[in-house]
């Protein structure tokens, strides 16, 4: 889809990196670009891409603004009660608003989005933000949509990720995720059914251990059952699967990083490269080879989403630029990157698996011709095959793919076949030409044009929606890439054992001796012609092609400043016995090497590998002194596992009590020196053995593991300084033992604590804290967890008919879920000397009360009341915690609870990635809250699939 950002200029463009990031741009005026562009009406009326009929029909909609669409985000069990209170609550109370005199439409359900997860409104944005009666819709909207249970995001792009058909437990790969709307999707579904997996486990525990209550409320025994059905068991029910989430714009990765983050995935992994160079990704243990070691073995996919960068010509109705702006350069300049992008997600499939291309482009230079010349280069359709999904959503109405075409050029001539092409240029020279390739025009080869019909086109008039191209790929066997420059064939030749040494004898060996030679032959002659069809010679001949400047002694003679870096290169090569610049070994062939190398290369070469860590890239920390590097990129924080047995953990597991069913070595602190000093995340076990294994590797991995633990000023030595993050509940609180654990079940209670921050225990406090307040007096400080559970009588939180039921004030509201990003109602809680705290950020505070009790009472903190000074926790100078002192009561007691407050209300800002404020999310923290500002999330739309205007001028230099 088309590389977004249709408000705001220079978010870097294909190829990563890009240029002109960072600008600012100056908004349109949108009631002055006239909606008519007459080359972009001329080739697709050209085209014939609909009937006579339908034409009209179909500028009309084009023309029109496009209505607002959202979705309901997380599990099923946590998305449906939030719609649900939109149903109950919100639409009947928009169906009796009267504007300009008529009844305005209430949002409806998209009919082809399974659980009516997906709605979409016509009322305008503004009527809807400023016309009184929507007031309390907006205000749902906005604090839904600010704590992340709302997703506003184009109907269109949440096509995708439906047809990927993820199923739990496998490995993901999104190549073009940035700002991460489809990542969401693919990764709700890779958790698909742990909430029900895992309660069951933890229930068949308990009544091993005698100690089953009453049976968990949150569903009925058949959503049980169907929740059951779903997903592996080999991890106690946690999902063993991953999304890797990849974009190759910096800031771009780190907005999605933003947005991901609130999902709380342990499964899920961030990296920043070029997708048509997404590097192999090792995995820890490889089959043993006949002379005894091993054999490096990579991380295959199940589901691959190339979501390309494009010109994004789809979206007219809301990125009312591409009117003004749209021009036949665009889709020819995109055409070689959106080619290399689908190949390489091919190259990285599974055998079965399934790669889902898409663009918001109608152009079919864009689409069928990309997705014709990477199944060519593959192999051909006896290779991969394009599945026919035109029934997988039987609601959604698109049509077929095109299987004939012309192509505009630059200069707007149209041309009905490659032919005339070259005939026009034997005649009359190139000028306008140059742009165009065989491989933009239809193929000859019949059996592709018959397939190219299973591809799908959505356009604006169907269902009244932007226009979109999909189509979804599946690996038969394994393949065999040729490199791009080939014309087309009709069969890829085998691969011989000559192609192979052919390829050794003309690599660029660096004074590598015959051995090295023999050694890396011997890694890449395939033992078994299917299962290492991807041939080494066009492997490499792609990766020469992808990345010409990769050979070391080139690069050397180029950068002699760069000698240091190049020895890291060179030390990285000798660990894993293979060179840079290599055919890359039997099994590894899409390694691809990446200059300059990556900060994490250098820094290995000079710090001792162990087994555990990842290099770090950057110099001593402290102080938030920010570390750039060549590319003025801050270094990211390496990833490093704790041991299970290290004294902060053991204080954990024993002070909340922790089962030993819950694994032990998916602990992890982002700093150089793997110690845990402010904040413990967990990662899923594969996540680990990802990071672990790939440590060496100059990946750049950006993100990975939700926050656990935070360290926490105390009051006491004998309180746990480590509280439960409340991201990090949803991993945790089911094994948490019961001497941490306070239970609810009053709703003023809940109520109280939501409204009230800090109410007091200590004296006679405890009395106003109704049915927890025994509990929370004798509980001990520190933090605890906090269960909200049905009860009987008129406050009690009910279970009727499956979820919890709340009358409300004005209509009766079911809802099963308590905290927005928690899958269970438990809250994190602290217990301080004379207070209680519950420790959610201020928003999800508002947006909770607002959800369970439809008010949006102020907010009471009782903490200002006994402390009138407002300074911030103490630290020591060098930014590390302070040491573990025992202070005067009612110091500590402000420091800590302003520390609570504090540290709830930067998460909220997005801040503290890293440990020590040192990372690139909090360097670029700022920037990317104004960016997703600017595109409005938050109470706003990030526009999702606009083309931006840096994109267009690479497009326009022919980058
Ligand atoms: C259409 S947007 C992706 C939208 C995203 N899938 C979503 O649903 O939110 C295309 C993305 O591709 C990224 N991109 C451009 N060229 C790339 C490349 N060569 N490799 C990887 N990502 C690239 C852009 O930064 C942009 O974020």
């Amino acid at each position: 889809m088309g590389k977004r950002g249709g408000k705001r200029q220079g978010r870097g463009g294909a190829g990563g990196g890009g240029r002109g990031g960072g600008q600012r741009s100056i908004r349109t005026d949108y009631s002055e670009v006239a909606k008519a562009n007459v080359l972009y009406e001329q080739y697709y009326n050209e085209l014939g891409l609909v009937e006579d009929s339908e034409r009209d029909e179909f500028w009309t909609a084009l023309r029109r603004d496009l209505p607002n669409s959202f979705r309901f985000t997380g599990s099923k069990g946590h998305a449906l009660p939030v719609q649900q209170l939109l149903k109950d609550r919100y639409i009947p109370e928009i169906t009796s608003i009267e504007h300009n005199g008529e009844l305005v439409n209430p949002p409806n359900a998209i009919s082809w989005f399974p659980n009516q997860l997906a709605w979409q409104m016509t009322t305008p944005k503004n009527v809807v933000r400023k016309f009184p009666p929507f007031a309390s819709f907006q205000k749902f909207l906005v604090s839904e949509t600010s704590v992340g249970n709302i997703s506003r995001q184009e109907v269109v792009s949440m096509i995708p990720p439906l047809l990927m058909d993820v199923k739990p437990g496998m490995t993901v790969l999104d190549l073009c995720a940035a700002p991460g709307s489809k990542a969401a999707q693919l990764i709700e579904m890779v958790h698909g059914g742990e909430e029900a997996r895992t309660r069951k486990v933890i229930r068949r525990i308990k009544m091993d251990q005698g100690q089953e209550r009453s049976p968990d409320g949150r569903f009925t025994e058949e959503q049980m059952e169907e929740e059951e059905q779903i997903g592996d068991w080999s991890d106690d029910g946690r999902t063993t699967g991953l999304l890797i989430a990849n974009d190759a714009d910096y800031k771009r990765s780190h907005m999605l990083i933003h947005q991901m983050k609130r999902l709380n995935s342990p499964n899920l992994i961030v990296t920043n490269h070029d997708a048509t160079m997404f590097p192999s990704i090792k995995l820890p243990s490889g089959p043993t080879r006949e002379d005894g070691g091993t054999r490096n073995k990579y991380l295959k996919f199940d589901r691959i989403l190339a979501d390309v960068p494009c010109s994004g010509d789809g979206t007219c109705r809301k990125n009312i630029n591409v009117w003004k702006d749209w021009n036949p350069g665009n889709a020819l300049g995109l055409f070689s990157t959106q080619v290399r992008i689908l190949v390489r997600a091919l190259q990285m499939l599974k055998v079965g698996g399934r790669v889902v291309y898409s663009t918001c482009s109608m152009n079919p230079v864009e689409n069928e011709a990309v997705v014709a010349t990477a199944i060519d280069r593959c192999g051909g359709m006896s290779k991969v095959d394009i599945i026919d999904c035109s029934s997988a959503l039987p609601e959604l109405r698109g049509r077929q793919g095109l299987s004939d075409w012309k192509v505009m050029d630059k200069q707007g001539r149209i041309w009905p076949s490659w032919q005339a092409v070259e005939e026009e240029k034997t005649q009359n020279g190139e000028e306008g030409l140059g742009r165009l390739s065989e491989f933009m025009f239809p193929s000859t080869k019949r059996e592709e044009a018959f397939s190219l019909d299973r591809c799908m086109r959505v356009y604006g008039h169907l269902q009244d929606t932007g226009a979109f191209f999909i189509a979804v790929l599946e690996k038969k066997i394994e393949i065999k890439t040729r490199p791009e420059a080939e014309p087309r064939k009709a069969e890829p030749e085998p691969t011989s054992i000559m192609d192979v040494v052919n390829e050794i004898e003309a690599k660029t060996t660096n004074g590598s001796d015959p051995l090295e030679k023999i050694e890396a032959a011997d890694k890449i002659v395939p033992p078994q012609t299917d299962e290492y069809a991807e041939g080494v010679s066009a492997a490499a001949r792609q990766n020469k092609e992808n990345a010409p400047s990769t050979s070391i002694t080139a690069v050397k003679r180029e950068h002699d400043a760069e000698t240091d870096a190049a020895m890291a290169t060179k030390r990285l090569k000798s660990r894993d016995g293979i060179e840079v610049g290599d055919p890359a070994p039997q099994g590894e062939e899409d390694r691809q090497v990446h200059w300059p190398p990556p900060p994490a290369a250098q820094l290995d070469a000079s710090r001792p590998e162990t087994q555990n860590s990842l290099p770090s890239p950057a110099p001593p920390l402290g102080n938030n002194t920010k570390q750039f590097n060549k590319n003025k990129q801050p270094f990211e924080e390496p990833f490093k596992y704790l041991d299970p047995d290290q004294p902060d953990l053991q204080s954990i597991y024993e002070f909340y009590d922790l089962s030993p069913k819950f694994p032990r070595d998916r602990f992890m602190v982002r700093n150089a020196l793997g110690h845990p000093s402010k904040t413990i995340y967990y990662t899923s076990a594969l996540a680990r053995a990802i990071l672990t294994a790939n440590a060496s590797s100059g990946i750049k991995f950006v993100h990975c593991g939700v926050k656990v633990f935070v360290k926490q000023d105390v009051q006491s030595a004998e309180v746990c300084r480590w509280r439960i993050q409340s991201e990090g509940l949803p991993v945790l609180e089911a094994w948490v033992g019961e001497k941490r654990v306070v239970r609810l079940w009053k709703r003023s209670t809940l109520r109280t604590l939501l409204v009230e921050m800090f109410p007091k225990v200590d004296g006679d406090g405890w009395k106003g804290l109704g049915e927890i307040g025994e509990r929370v007096r004798d509980v001990g400080m520190g933090c605890c967890v906090l269960r909200i559970e049905k009860g009987e009588g008129e406050d009690s939180f009910r279970w009727d008919h499956g979820p919890f039921f709340f009358p409300s004030k004005t209509h009766s509201v079911t809802l099963a879920d308590f905290h927005p990003r928690s899958e269970r109602m438990v809250l994190p809680l602290w217990r301080s000397l004379h207070s209680l705290n519950l420790m959610l950020p201020k928003e999800d505070r508002r947006a909770m009360l607002l959800r369970l009790y439809n008010e949006d009472t102020p907010l009471m903190d009782h903490s200002k009341d006994r402390f009138h000074n407002n300074s911030k926790p103490q630290s020591s100078a060098d930014g590390k915690d302070e040491p573990d002192v025992v202070k005067d009561e009612p110091d500590a007691i402000k420091d800590e609870e302003e520390a609570v407050d504090a540290d709830l209300n930067d998460e909220m800002a997005g801040k503290g990635e890293g440990d020590d404020g040192n990372t690139a999310a909090a360097a670029t923290g700022k920037d990317v809250e104004m960016e997703i500002e600017e595109n409005g999330a938050g109470d706003e739309e990030i526009d999702d699939d606009v083309r931006p205007d840096a994109l267009k001028e690479e497009v326009d230099d022919g980058i």
